[in-house]
């Protein structure tokens, strides 16, 4: 099979640079091209020389029209609102879309959806390999120790990081919901401040910490009473994510059109 052709959108962001790197080094893959946005100080300079690898001969443009057409798929890691538009390009394109994009708020999913019928698309808040296991193991934990067992998610991320909580923190507390079979969206305590009165039984609580360079640390906690039990994920560097968003694009190519999770490539819904 000849290597699959990806572009990568955002291509000077930190996760933009990390994807230029994954697709030269990964076996099976090429790079096609490298978008930013209009007016960008990145335009016109060479995707390889941004990302520490010197000339790859791939310049950054502003045009994801001609470079999806030229593409077998599209790595975003950008904004919940350009990632929207580039699900519509690629749906037009008919090629695969790689979402690793967080900060998404209710009712942006639905054009994904509508995005799914036509496109192969996999989104995930965290594409390494260790988080989507350790929320496989959040959802056990959360089954077997039940409500009894006060469910808590720490997080910290680097300074520049913009949503909160992060994608990886929402996407334990969906796994530890559906562990306890109940809707995260009516259980969950994203802000405490002031007199909050005890603890409601069954809540899953969110905590953000932010500073310094922290490229990503994930705790949940289940607190029981006279023992505690801590499962924890630290990120050391981007280039996980990158890779797990190249084994997804690998992974979507013979798939049919839908919205497909990391735990479906990774073969942990099986
Ligand atoms: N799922 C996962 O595994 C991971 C997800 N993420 C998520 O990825 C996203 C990006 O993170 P990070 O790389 O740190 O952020 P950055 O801000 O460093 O990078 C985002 C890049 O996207 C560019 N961009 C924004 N809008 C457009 C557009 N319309 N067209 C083209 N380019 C655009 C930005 O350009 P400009 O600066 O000009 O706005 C910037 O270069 C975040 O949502 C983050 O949470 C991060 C790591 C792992
Ligand atoms: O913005 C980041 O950096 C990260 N974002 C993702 C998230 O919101 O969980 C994944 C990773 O933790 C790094």
């Amino acid at each position: 099979m000849t290597d699959m052709r990806l572009v990568v959108v955002g291509a000077a962001g930190r996760m933009g640079q990390a994807l230029v790197r994954a697709v030269t080094a990964m076996d099976g893959v090429t790079l096609s091209a490298a978008i930013e946005r209009e007016g960008s100080a990145a335009l016109g300079r060479d995707a390889g020389e941004l990302a520490g690898l010197g000339p790859l001969g791939v310049r950054i443009t502003d045009d994801p029209l001609t470079a999806f057409a030229a593409s077998e798929g599209v790595l975003d890691f950008t904004t919940p609102k350009a990632s929207l538009w580039f699900a519509e390009l690629a749906a037009q394109a008919r090629i695969v879309h790689i979402i690793g994009t967080t900060g998404w708020v209710d009712g942006e999913l639905e054009p994904l959806k509508a995005a799914a019928r036509h496109a192969r698309l996999v989104k995930s808040g965290n594409m390494s390999l260790g988080v989507n296991l350790l929320a496989a193991l959040v959802r056990k934990a959360a089954a077997a120790l039940g409500p009894d067992f006060d469910l808590e998610i720490v997080e910290m991320h680097h300074r520049h990081k913009v949503d909160a909580p992060s994608g990886t923190a929402l996407l334990l507390g969906e796994a530890a919901a559906a562990g306890r079979g109940i809707a995260l969206a009516e259980h969950s305590v994203r802000v405490r401040d002031g007199h909050t009165g005890p603890r409601p039984a069954g809540d899953i609580g969110f905590a953000t910490l932010r500073g310094g360079s922290v490229v990503g640390d994930h705790t949940v906690i289940l607190a029981g009473d006279g023992e505690r039990v801590e499962l924890s994920h630290k990120a050391e560097d981007r280039q996980i994510f990158a890779r797990g968003a190249v084994k997804a694009a690998l992974w979507a190519r013979d798939k049919k059109p839908g919205l497909y999770s990391m735990a479906d490539v990774l073969g942990l819904n099986d």
